[in-house]
């Protein structure tokens, strides 16, 4: 794939037999400029990769399922923008994912939405590793980057009414965030046996659909600032 961008292997950052020391840290993105504000956080961080997941839980988990084949990773981050649940998180937070849930996968039924758990089918939730999180959210905290925390959303339609952000609400108690890959990549890495988490730079409300009041531009700084406070937990063992 040419769409990954390799950080390992600059000069002075070899291992002593002179080969280069491979990134065991993945971070994948759904799109460009979002890849491009990770890696001006990471900064040449030798010990991060980051690469494109597409948009979507299904061409995440199909591409981050391809970049863990080689083995060797400690642990995988779906990170990006995405919106913020009213009076959980405002547009510029970041919010690192508790808990990732695939919040519209399931059926619909007369009586309302059942998810899989309860047709015995698998499960809507994969728990972000606690170990790499909380010390993700010490980093981010002590840079002063306003940090939430919260069960993140996977969807695969972007909420554009106030009637599905209060539903979507309603099915994922405490909802922070929302965006639309973090499920996938945390299948891929539930079957791969790879710690995951999840970190979203608030673009946007989750709500009624209004792109010209989302402010990509300063979620993709505050994305970028959150990877420059967590490279030392990256670089850290
Ligand atoms: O147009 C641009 O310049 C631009 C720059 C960076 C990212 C984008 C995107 O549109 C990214 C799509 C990506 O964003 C996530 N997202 C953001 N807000 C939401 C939301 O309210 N609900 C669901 N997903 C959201 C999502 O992960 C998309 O993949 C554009």
């Amino acid at each position: 794939m040419r769409d990954d961008k390799r950080l390992a292997g600059t000069d002075g950052q070899t291992e002593k037999a002179g080969r280069a020391a491979k990134p065991d840290i993945l971070i994948m993105t759904a799109v460009e400029a979002e890849r491009d504000a990770v890696l001006r956080g990471l900064a040449g961080c030798p010990r991060a990769e980051v690469r494109l997941a597409g948009v979507g839980p299904a061409s995440a988990a199909a591409r981050t399922a391809a970049a863990l084949a080689g083995g060797g990773w400690r642990l995988v981050i779906s990170a990006g923008i995405g919106g913020g649940f009213a009076g959980a998180a405002g547009i510029g937070d970041l919010v690192l994912a508790d808990v990732i849930a695939a919040a519209d996968l399931g059926v619909e039924t007369p009586d309302g939405f059942l998810p899989v758990d309860e047709l015995g089918f698998g499960t809507s939730r994969i728990a972000a590793d606690p170990d790499w999180s909380a010390r993700l959210a010490r980093r981010i905290e002590a840079a002063g980057l306003p940090l939430r925390r919260g069960p993140v959303l996977t969807v695969s339609t972007a909420t554009g009414t106030a009637a599905t952000a209060a539903e979507r609400a309603r099915r994922v108690p405490g909802a922070a965030a929302e965006a639309m890959e973090g499920f996938g990549v945390a299948a891929a890495a539930a079957a791969a046996g790879v710690p995951v988490a999840e970190l979203r730079a608030v673009s946007n409300a989750v709500g009624p659909r209004d792109r010209a009041a989302w402010r990509i531009p300063d979620a993709l700084a505050a994305l970028e600032s959150a990877f420059a406070a967590a490279k030392e937990v990256f670089e850290s063992r």
